[in-house]
Order: structure tokens, then sequence, then C-alpha cells
């Protein structure tokens, strides 16, 4: 494979491509119990449905010049691929809807998994049945979630609130199907009130309490958002509203908010607040807490069972330090006056700064030994190296101006900010310090909005922890520090049951203002497609360019005292939005489930390539920029080409764009930063401006062509003895994995030939051995050596990749040797778009089309319930029992071309029960995640390398895995080698 090969049809394969194959086995023993049937449910639509799908698009031809000689004979019968045929779909599955509510459920654009807690008993459409979008008034639908909670500090005000998730009642028969199989899922947790839905964090300057109600007003968010159906039944709710608030405002300003809102402040204590959210958060949030130590962050992986106890430093106006020993436990131990407070009003009066961020800012450019009186003053430029002080280190703040004959006006407002946050943030990280040590605490939180993701500020408090404790203690920090006391007011409301959720039912998000410099960003708007436009065409008008990506310092400290000079110094500063940039909107779906198979879900990471590696980190930001052009157009034709979505791709790009500089400049900015968030961040910023699908039309061509050829495929496999037809069927998927529309060297190949020329160039190039070649221990696993059989596998999970020839030519026909072997086939697929990857919900059509050329496939897919046969009389009710093992499809809960196993459906979860042996298939999901993913039965990682700096990374970490590559033997428990 390393060397170019000219083929027949004139153009050569790149050496880029490496095809990997990998195997491994279980380390736990798994199970095995029997099948259980599934019922089939209303045949009658299917069949009817079926035949008028067929024949209207015997009208369309598949066009494109993809076809070539022997593919046209079953054009015909290819079962969709045009719009006409989705909007049948869309019709009956829009009968479906429950009650005669019509259903939003043909919309696959949800991040499914997530369970709505709607009560849609007795709804009813309210006004005009014309109406595209009428209002749906659902009379017993509870509408008592709260939806604001308020923390209103000295300085500044907090707001944390929840909007509702568009939910999609989808109840389709594959749904229905792998719910009746494997039942519904819910973890370990006690049945929670919360909906699935987003939590916002916005804040507001405390003197500017009229803008805050204001934002409150516009959103109605005091009586329940938008989004609530009171609201938009247009019912003006009763006057007694309550809203939880904490903080010293929530008794100040109680009188205004009852007169301008008329709503009630329900006081909460603070310091029960405070303890509250850091408790949820660090239980919760997986990238919550880091260490900050000379311009490094570093994410701290907290261990549930083993968080408290802790102290708690809460760096407001003043500071509070609270010795914390579970939920609710907690003691109010110390605190100082000297504050965020006093930093900003000293600074105000000896600077003339008119913010706090401003007073930040200028600290950047201070250099404080102009001020400060350092030990190097008193020792002639010495150490006093006796007691351990160097020369640098601050002996006495702002010292030097007594000795000075100086005003004022003679220091620099750069050097004095920078004396005084020194002053304050080390004299904090003492006190927190002799606290922890009087309690005997090893861990040390800190939040506030003092803090502000500023990275000097949280050295300097980490300098001073580590120098007081000689390295025993140690400084976290909090990413939603500001938002503590506002979290825990809106977890006060007892009916939300947030406390119960935990990492894996979260998932982060950041909205497109995520990475703009200045500006006054009062969080996203609750999902107005044109004002999110509006905002970036404001930022293109104003001619505010992109933030530049700004090189990190280099780290720089000087010996024992401290540094000399900030080491996190950038040369820009995020201004008011600076803490709010580094949190995005958290969406919580109480469905997701950390993936039971997973060998050892605590120390699993899915991504294989770091970021943090700045090289690599260069490299994918500029592959992602350099295909960005592309993707834009194929989304913008993908709407049909209109100026609406020209204008929506367009702030797609500057988007994404912004958020690749973002993330240039501070990798660390969004939590972790792996390379399957970046990939993911790409499709969710394609979402955030409403691109449902961007390589739709390019899948459906491609399965037409796939589907066309596949009878041949399927006869050619069956014409071979068993050892040559699983060889085959594995360098088929191979050879398939190759259309990939996120490979640049692939999207190059695609210009050369039809997709039917490429893949069979592609198969006859499959000659092993492979660039990780495990095929032998497989093919042992699966037919047994000599006269010794092999007992089938119970259950496979098969995750799918990419449509087209990649399922169909691919997947498809492993599956079906699995089937006929006795194997139940479950084929997982995104629950969202992403690329050309295909979709569960595009799966079950597809697996219909390819049932009608193979007998395998049709009764397992009639197991399954995927297919109804035509032969069962829905009248007599009776369901016949298959005697083929089920092929079923189930959704992975993701949108991405990668997979995190930590955060998968439920249904995927349910489906794992029994499973003896797991496929992944493509580079997202087995090489870019889980190439050192170990789970709990036998796993094959299956992949086409198409990026050439992929194949030389993982040349380098091959070696290193090989350990964990052995044969598949009779005996499912025997030990992995050390
Ligand atoms: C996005 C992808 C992981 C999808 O690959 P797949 O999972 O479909 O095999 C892959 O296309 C990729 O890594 N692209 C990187 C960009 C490039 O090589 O051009
Ligand atoms: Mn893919």
């Amino acid at each position: 494979m390393d060397t170019p090969e000219t083929i027949s049809h004139g153009f050569k394969l790149p050496c880029v491509f490496h095809p990997i194959f990998i195997s491994i086995s279980p380390t736990l023993v798994f199970t095995v119990v029997g099948p259980v049937r599934s019922s089939l449910t209303n045949p009658k639509t299917e069949i009817s449905d079926c035949h008028s799908i067929r024949a209207r698009n015997s009208q369309h031809s598949a066009g494109g010049g993809l076809m070539a000689d022997n593919q046209t004979n079953n054009k015909n019968d290819i079962r969709r691929g045009t719009g006409d045929l989705q909007e049948d779909k869309k019709d009956k599955e829009e009968g479906e809807g429950e009650k005669g509510v019509p259903s939003a459920s043909s919309n696959p654009m949800h991040r499914s998994g997530s369970r709505p807690q709607l009560d849609v008993s007795g709804a009813a459409i309210q006004g005009d049945f014309e109406d595209r979008n009428p209002t749906i008034l659902l009379p017993n639908q509870s509408d008592d979630i709260s939806h604001l909670a308020l923390d209103i500090g000295g300085s500044l005000i907090k707001l944390v609130y929840f909007s509702r998730h568009e939910e999609n009642p989808s109840n389709d028969r594959r749904k229905r199907a792998i719910k009746q199989r494997f039942g519904v899922s819910n973890g370990n947790r006690r049945s929670y009130p919360i909906l699935g839905g987003r939590l916002h964090f916005v804040k507001f300057e405390t003197g500017k309490l009229n803008e805050c109600m204001d934002f409150i007003s516009s959103k109605q968010l005091h009586r329940g958002g938008i989004d609530s159906p009171s609201w938009r039944a247009g019912i003006r709710p009763a006057d007694n509203i309550i809203i939880k608030a904490t903080g010293g405002g929530a008794y100040k300003y109680a009188d205004v908010f009852k007169e301008r809102l008329g709503v009630s402040l329900d006081k909460e204590d603070e310091m029960d607040c405070l303890v509250a959210g850091a408790n949820f958060l660090l239980k919760a949030i997986r990238h919550e807490a880091f260490t900050h130590m000379e311009g490094q962050k570093e994410f701290v992986q907290i261990d549930h069972n083993d968080l408290f106890p802790y102290l708690l430093v809460n760096v407001g106006s003043g500071v509070s330090m609270i010795k914390v020993d579970g939920d609710g436990k907690f003691q109010r131990v110390s605190g100082t006056n000297v504050g965020g407070g006093t930093y900003w009003g000293l600074g105000r009066l000896l600077t003339k700064c008119k913010s706090f961020d401003e007073l930040l800012e200028l600290s950047q450019q201070g250099d404080n030994s102009k001020l400060d009186m350092l030990v190097g003053d008193i020792y002639g430029g010495m150490d006093y190296s006796k007691i351990g002080l160097s020369a640098s280190t601050i002996a006495s703040s702002f010292g030097k101006a007594i000795s000075e004959n100086k005003e004022l006006s003679d220091y620099r407002p750069e050097d004095i900010s920078l004396s005084l946050l020194r002053m304050i943030s080390y004299n904090i990280g003492q006190i927190s310090y002799l606290n922890a040590l009087r309690y005997g605490l090893k861990r040390i939180f800190f939040g506030g909005f003092f803090i502000r993701g500023h990275a000097y500020t949280m050295d300097t408090i980490s300098f001073a922890v580590q120098f007081w404790s000689k390295g025993q203690a140690q400084a976290m920090f909090l990413r939603h520090e500001g938002f503590l006391g506002a979290l825990g007011a809106f977890m006060s409301y007892e009916k939300h049951g947030l406390d119960d959720l935990m990492a894996h039912q979260f998932v982060e998000r950041f909205p497109m203002g995520a990475p703009y410099v200045g500006g006054k960003i009062h969080g996203p708007p609750l999902g107005d497609l044109n004002e999110k436009i509006s905002w970036m065409e404001k930022f293109v008008q104003k001619g505010m360019k992109i933030t530049a990506p700004v090189p990190m310092a280099p780290p720089g400290t000087t010996g024992l005292g401290g540094f000399d000079r900030p080491s996190s110094k950038g040369h820009t500063l995020r201004s008011d939005a600076s803490a709010a940039l580094n949190i995005g909107v958290l969406h919580l779906i109480p469905s997701l489930e950390v993936f039971p198979l997973l060998a050892d879900p605590k120390t699993y990471e899915p991504n294989t390539i770091d970021l943090s590696d700045r090289t690599e980190l260069e490299y994918w930001f500029a592959v992602l920029s350099e295909h960005t052009p592309d993707l834009v157009d194929k989304a913008v034709a993908s709407e049909g080409g209109t100026d609406d979505a020209k204008r929506r791709g367009d702030a797609f790009a500057r988007a994404f764009s912004a958020h690749l500089a973002r993330l240039m400049e501070e990798p660390a900015a969004y939590g972790k930063l792996g390379l399957a968030n970046l990939l993911e961040l790409r499709e969710e910023c394609l979402r955030e401006f409403q691109f449902r699908d961007a390589y739709i039309s390019i899948k459906q061509r491609e399965n037409e062509a796939s589907l066309a050829v596949l009878p041949d495929l399927l006869m050619e496999l069956d014409g071979m003895n068993e050892d040559d037809r699983l060889l085959t069927l594995v360098e088929g998927v191979l050879a398939a994995n190759i259309f990939d529309w996120g490979s640049r060297a692939c999207v190059e190949l695609y210009h050369k030939g039809t997709i039917i020329e490429i893949y069979r160039m592609s198969r006859k190039k499959m000659h092993r051995p492979w660039r990780v070649d495990d095929f032998d221990k497989f093919k042992e696993r699966m037919l047994g050596r000599g006269e010794k059989k092999r007992h089938p596998y119970k259950r496979a999970l098969l995750f799918v990749d990419n449509a087209g020839a990649d399922i169909v030519l691919g997947m498809l026909p492993l599956a079906r040797e699995l089937l006929r072997r006795g194997t139940e086939v479950v084929l997982v697929a995104n629950s969202l778009p992403a690329l050309n990857d295909v979709t569960a919900y595009e799966l079950p059509e597809i697996v219909a089309e390819a049932a009608k050329h193979c007998d395998i496939l049709r009764k397992s897919a009639e197991a399954g319930g995927l297919l109804v046969d035509a032969m069962v009389n829905p009248q007599d009710g009776l369901k016949r029992e298959s005697a083929s093992v089920p092929l079923m499809v189930v959704e992975n809960g993701c949108g991405s071309p990668c997979i995190d196993f930590r955060q998968v459906s439920s249904e995927l979860a349910a489906a794992a029960k029994d499973v003896d042996l797991i496929i992944l298939e493509g580079m997202g999901r087995s090489l870019h995640t889980n190439f050192n993913a170990r789970f709990k039965c036998d796993a094959l990682k299956l992949a086409m390398v198409k990026n050439k700096r992929l194949a030389e990374k993982l040349a380098e970490v091959v070696a290193e895995i090989t350990w964990l590559l052995y044969v598949a033997g009779d005996n499912p428990s025997s030990p992995v080698p050390e």
C-alpha cells in the first residue's frame, strides 16, 4: 500500500491510504442469554407505503454520472432518493402523532435519545390548522419548571436560566421495535423531573439592574421562558411568580423586581447556594476543575467518591472560605474583606479606570516592581536565600512608594493595577492555604467573578498556595467560577432534580458569540436564527476581525520567590465578556448513558490525538480551515442555494472560523480539547445555523449507486468458500471506507472516477498485510481452525460510518455474514448527520432496499422489526415467529464523525446487553477516537486511514499497542498479556 500503483482506469490510489484492522479480546466474561423476539406492528401501513414509494420513484431515475455499466438495471427499484419521497415519509409520520397531535417527529434534527417528559394528553391545536407552526396547547403539562434563578451580588448579577429542547416525540417503528426488544434503560437513576433542555449563564453589572430586568422581560424568563406553553398560549400567569434568588441584592432589590416584573424573590442562603453550585459542578461537569500554573491550564478529573472534604474559596467583592464536607454539609471557616471589591475600588480610585475589566486589562502591561518593594531592593539585588526568598519576591506591596518622592500621577496605571492585583491575589492565596492547613484540606477550589478566567490572577493564587504549602496543597479553579451561587439557587427548586444528573448527561455547546472579543454578550438568544445571523453580520459590518491566534507565552519563573513577569501575559484580554466566553450552554440530556461495555470508564479517554500538542493543533486547524469553503458550498447547495441559505452559510463560516481562532489562541478555552471536539464543533456550528444535512444529496446519490450493484456483490460473495468470503468481506469494508467526504485526499480521488470504479479499484488494492492486521485472529474466532468449529457470536454491535458504498457494499454484507452464522446484529448509527455519515434515521430505508435482493437480510430485518413481511395478515393479529436472527438499528446519541463512549443514547446502552462483539468502523470512530479504547467483549476496529499525518502518527503508536492484540481464544476470559 505504500507505493502508488497505476490501475487500469488510469488513476492512482495515493499512498495516503492504509487499511487498519485490529481485534481486541475481552478482559471479562460476558453472560450470554437467549434472544427475545420482537413483535411486528402496523404492517399494512408499511406495505402500502412501500408500493407508493416504489411507483413514484420509478419516475425519478438515479441521476449523476456515478452509475456506470452494470448498475442501471436496478435503479428503478431504489426506494428513496428524492425530495418527494421524503415528503411521503414525513406525511406518514406526521399521521402517527399521538392523539391527533401533529408531531414534529419527521425532523431528525435533535440530539435524540433525550426523552421528553411532556404530558401531551388532551393536547389541542390552538388557532389556525393551516398554520405551519401552530401553537399546541398542552393543558395537562405541568408548567412548574422554573426557568430562572439569580445571584445578585455587590458588583454583578448572575443569571442561570433554562430553556427546553425542542423535543421530538418521535415514535417511529424502528424506535418502537428497539424499545420492545430492549426495554427502556434509565441507568441506575431514580426518575427525574427535569426535562431535556439547556442551562444558560448570563451576567450583568449590578449597577445595570434595569438592563438585567429588560433581558428577563424580553425573554419572558420570569414566566417560564418564551418556549413555555403558557407564554405561547398568551396566558398571563398569576402574579405570584416566585423566582429563587441569592446574594445581598435578593434582599436589597426585592421590591424593584416585584414592581417591574411582578415577581417575588424567594431568598436562598448564599453559602448554601455556593456549596450546592460547587458540588453540582464538580460532580456533573467533566472538565470543570483545572489547575493553572505558569500559564498552563490542566483539567483535573475529580473522582466523585473522593471529592470531600475541600476548601471552597469564593472571591466575590469580599472573600468567603468554606470547608465543604458533603452535600449540604459545610462550615464557613474564614474569609477576608480584601477581595474583588478591594481591587476594583482601589483600582478605580488610583487609575481612573471605568470598569473592572479595563483595570484587569491594564495589569497585562504592568510591571509591579515599579511600586512593590522586592527582596532584591532590600538586599542590594541579592536573594535572601537563607529563608528561601528570591530577589524578585515581593517584600512589601506598594512599599517602594514610601521611599520615593513621587505623586500618584508619576506612576503608570498599568503598574499600579498589577501591584494591586498581585497584592490581593497573593493575600487570598495565602489565607486560603492557612485555612486549608488548619483543617487538613489538600484541595482548594477557587470560584467567584474576581478570577474571571484571568490567567495571571490564577497563576498568582496558585503560586501562593504552592509556595506556602511547599507543594502539598493545590489550587484549582472552576470554569463556571462566577455562577456557583446562581446555580445553587437554581437547584434549590426541589422539583428540578438537577443534583441527580451526572457528567454523561450534560453536553456543553458554545454559542456563536463565544469566540468574540468585546461587545455586550448577554447570552444566546432562545433559538432565534435571524438574531444569530445578524449577530455575525454586525461584526462584519463593524470590521471586527476574528481574534487572531496569539502564540502562547513561554512559561517562566524566577526561582523561589515568585515570577518576575506574569507568565500568562498575552497581548489581548477578553473584556467584559471574558468569563462568559469560557463557558458554553449546558445541554441537559437526561437519557444519555455511559456505554456499559467500556472496560474501564474511569480511565477511558476518547481522543487519540491530543491537541494540547501545538503542532497537532496547528495542523488540524489548517485542515479544517481549508475544508470550510467547500463545506459551505455543500451546505448551501443542500438547502437549494437560496439567498437565505447563502446568508446562513456565510454566518456559519464566520462562526466556525472564529471558534477555531479562539481555540488556537487558548486550546483549553472550552474544556479539554481533542480532535473529536473540533470535528463535533463544526457539526454543531452547522446546526446552529440550521443546516439540516449538508451532504444529504451526496449520500442519496451514493446510496443509489451502491444499492444498484449490491446484488452482484452478494452473488460474488455467495460463490466463494467461507475463508475467501470472510477475507473479501473485510477487504470490502476497508475498501468502501474510502468514501469519506471529510478527507481531502478522498475528495480529490472522487474527481477521478465514478463511485463504483473507485470502490472496485480500492478493493483490488486491499492486499494484506494491512498497516495493522489482526485478520487471522478474527478469522480463527469466526471460523475456527481445522475441524474445530467455534460457536458464533451471540450479538454484534456494528458501529457504521459513511453512507453509500461504505454502508451498502461494506458493512451490510459483513452484517449479513454474521446473521447467516446466527449472530444477532445491531447496526449503530448517528442520531444526527455529520459529514456523509449514515444516520439511524436513514438506515431502515437502506436496509429495506438491500433486503429486496437478499433473503437473509430480509428475514433478519423482519425479525428485528425493520421490515414487515407482506405475508403477515395484520387482521389476524398473529405475529409470525421468525426463524431468523434479528437485524436491528439503534441510534448512538451522537452527531459527530467520532464517538465518545461516555455519552451514548439509552437505546444503545440497552442494546449492549448480551453483546459479545463490537465492530467500530471508520477513521472517526476507531482511530481519531477509541483507538486505545478497551471493551468488555471482543472488539474489531476497521478503518481506512485516509490522512497521511494520521497514518504517520499511528505508525508511532502502533508499536506501543501491539500488546493489546492477541488471539481471541476459546476462553473469553483469557487474560490480557501485561
Ligand atoms: C472526518 C473524518 C474523521 C471522517 O472519517 P470517517 O470516520 O468517515 O472514516 C476524516 O475525514 C478526517 O479525519 N478528515 C481529516 C481531514 C483530511 O484528512 O482531509
Ligand atoms: Mn464518516
